[in-house]
């Protein structure tokens, strides 16, 4: 497996410094996972495109966008458009995965796909090579600072069988409570990127939380 990626979550960053926020990981950090929610697909809201155009001006990172939105057709391509490296969508959300998938390739982004803690792995796996990134949520999607559910790693461990028989370049994404004491447990599950909002801007110094993680990754 490649080594891992470690990406910081803006959601529980201090939303009137984002962009200093998001320099407190440079040099550190591989991704910078950026949550927009919309009060309808989830029961929370966040950002949206404007800020997100703002924002990606101001930093090196590769942007990582999760949207946890409805309608993701009529969004999706404008955050790849403002030079997003990947951007995720749910599987629960999409009228047709695939042709959104090509598409955010066309306009120049990754394509992601994200499960929700309630929908099963299974009957998507065969769209796994369509896309760059599985996302697959620890946590029931809405709100960080959520207790990690190991239960969920058996998606996991579906998928990375998938990707290693079918020899696909996809990364296995985990997001949801992702700290120093389960991101080992996910590792050894199969993922290799890790999505982590409360254990880096909740410490001091986030950079060197993002190191820890690393080093807890075992990888
Ligand atoms: O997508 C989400 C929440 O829906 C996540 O990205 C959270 O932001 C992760 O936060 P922590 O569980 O790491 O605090």
């Amino acid at each position: 497996m490649p080594p891992p990626i470690i990406a910081p979550s803006i959601l529980a960053a201090d939303f009137a410094r984002l962009a200093e926020e998001a320099r407190a990981v440079e040099g550190a950090a591989d991704w910078l996972h950026v949550d927009v929610m919309d009060n309808h697909f989830v029961p929370n809201l966040t950002i949206g495109l404007p800020v997100v155009q703002s924002l990606i001006k101001t930093s090196t990172l590769p942007f990582d966008v999760h949207l946890m939105i409805e309608q993701p057709e009529r969004w999706s391509i404008g955050y790849a458009e403002a030079g997003a490296y990947n951007v995720t969508f749910h599987v629960e959300a999409a009228d047709d995965p695939v042709a959104l998938a090509k598409n955010l390739r066309a306009a120049g982004s990754r394509a992601g796909l994200a499960i929700d803690r309630d929908t099963p792995v299974e009957p998507y796996l065969e769209l796994l090579p369509h896309f760059d990134t599985l996302l697959i949520m620890t946590i029931k999607a809405g709100f960080g600072g959520q207790a990690f559910m190991p239960e969920l790693l058996d998606k996991v461990r579906a998928a990375r069988r998938q990707v290693d028989a079918g020899h696909l370049e996809l990364r296995i994404e985990v997001d949801g409570g992702i700290a120093r004491d389960t991101i080992e447990a996910a590792a050894e599950a199969g993922a290799d990127a890790f999505v982590a909002g409360t254990a880096v801007y909740a410490s001091a110094d986030p950079a060197a939380a993002v190191r820890a993680l690393r080093q807890a990754a075992g990888r």
